[in-house]
């Protein structure tokens, strides 16, 4: 086992969860709380121009607070590495859930649909364009709640929302024709198509563009065909095809999409895009417990929390109020 000196006696490492691109992902245990963690280790050196994916990432993950979006818990920034832990998805990813069972039924599809759609729905309300959403970023937690992950090429346009991007990113599978043309794009409008193959990947199990030849994929793309498999519902095919508009100014936009009748069947009503969770709040409970064991006021302690710096206290903090909210025992594990 690899041993990182900076996280001796803060974490302990386990086994790797995921290799992406540029980062390896290992699960580890928070010595404090006891809580799991998943740890994206990268290291410098081979980070090369993805570097500035690291600093959009964090600096996003920072601003963001929904119980759909994989919580940020702490950065640690080395001369050699960058460690970003996060909130471990027990469940994996959505793309082996999907894989395992074929495909989903409607109900079940609608479930995970609306959680992702309240993530980017949050996302977009104050100001992030995701712009790399694909089945493997879609996580699920052990209870299989939907938590969105990899925010190194969302974007928060200076203009706002109604700004135009012009950076070529993401996965081509998932990518808005606009963007595989090349053109400016919205970001808004790019992630309203990559919610529209999710959706496709969920009811039928397979891409609605998917080609070994990068050529012809960009052309089935920019074609906006695709095959409608006969078990899609009606509501379902309408659905799909108001997302999958080559044209991004015909695209269903996220506001309609909250409450469109197919995502709405059987629930009380249209999506909820506001966090659950406030940012930065206070609990007076996790904040005696910390202060008991740092020997301290819980005033003084919060004083040094409320500056969010992203550090072992933060972690700490944050990892017994995610305890606390799954009705866990507030504690901390002093003995060593
Ligand atoms: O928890 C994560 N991944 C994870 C967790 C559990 C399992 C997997 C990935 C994949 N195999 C099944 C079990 C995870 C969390 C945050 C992140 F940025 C990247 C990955």
């Amino acid at each position: 086992m690899v041993r990182y000196a900076v996280l001796k006696g803060f974490y302990e490492l386990e086994k790797t969860i995921g290799c992406g691109g540029f980062a390896k992902v290992k699960l580890a245990m928070h010595t404090l709380t006891g809580e799991k963690v998943a740890i994206k280790i990268m290291e410098k050196a081979h980070l090369g121009d993805d570097l500035p994916r690291v600093e959009l990432e964090t600096k996003a993950l920072k601003n963001l607070s929904h119980q759909h979006i994989c919580k940020l818990f702490q950065l640690i920034e080395t001369d050699t590495h960058y460690f970003i832990v996060l909130e471990y998805c027990s469940g994996g990813e959505l793309f082996d859930h999907i894989v395992e069972r074929n495909r989903l039924g409607e109900g079940e599809s609608r479930s995970f649909f609306r959680q992702i759609v309240s993530a980017v729905a949050y996302l977009h309300n104050i100001g992030y364009a995701h712009r790399d959403l694909k089945p493997e970023n879609v996580l699920l937690d052990k209870e299989h709640v939907v938590k969105l992950i990899d925010f190194g090429l969302c974007a928060k346009p200076k203009g706002g929302m109604d700004s135009h991007l012009s950076t070529s990113c993401g996965s081509p599978t998932y990518a808005a024709p606009e963007l595989v043309v090349g053109k400016r794009y919205l970001g808004s409008e790019v992630d309203i198509w990559s919610m529209g193959v999710l959706l496709y990947a969920l009811l039928c199990g397979c891409l609605p563009f998917d080609d070994n030849n990068i050529d012809t994929l960009y052309r089935k793309i920019i074609s906006g065909r695709y095959d409608e498999p006969e078990w899609l519902s009606v509501g379902s095919k309408r659905l799909i095809k108001s997302m999958l508009q080559v044209d991004p100014k015909k695209r269903i936009t996220v506001d309609k999409l909250v409450c469109h009748p197919w995502v709405t069947l059987g629930y009380d009503g249209p999506v909820n895009k506001d966090s659950v969770y406030d940012l930065h709040v206070r609990d007076e409970e996790c904040l005696n417990v910390m202060s008991q064991y740092y020997g301290m006021s819980s005033s003084e302690l919060w004083l040094r929390l409320s500056s969010w710096k992203y550090d072992y206290d933060t972690a700490t903090y944050l990892l017994l109020m995610t305890r606390k909210k799954r009705g866990l025992p507030v504690r901390l594990v002093t003995s060593s």
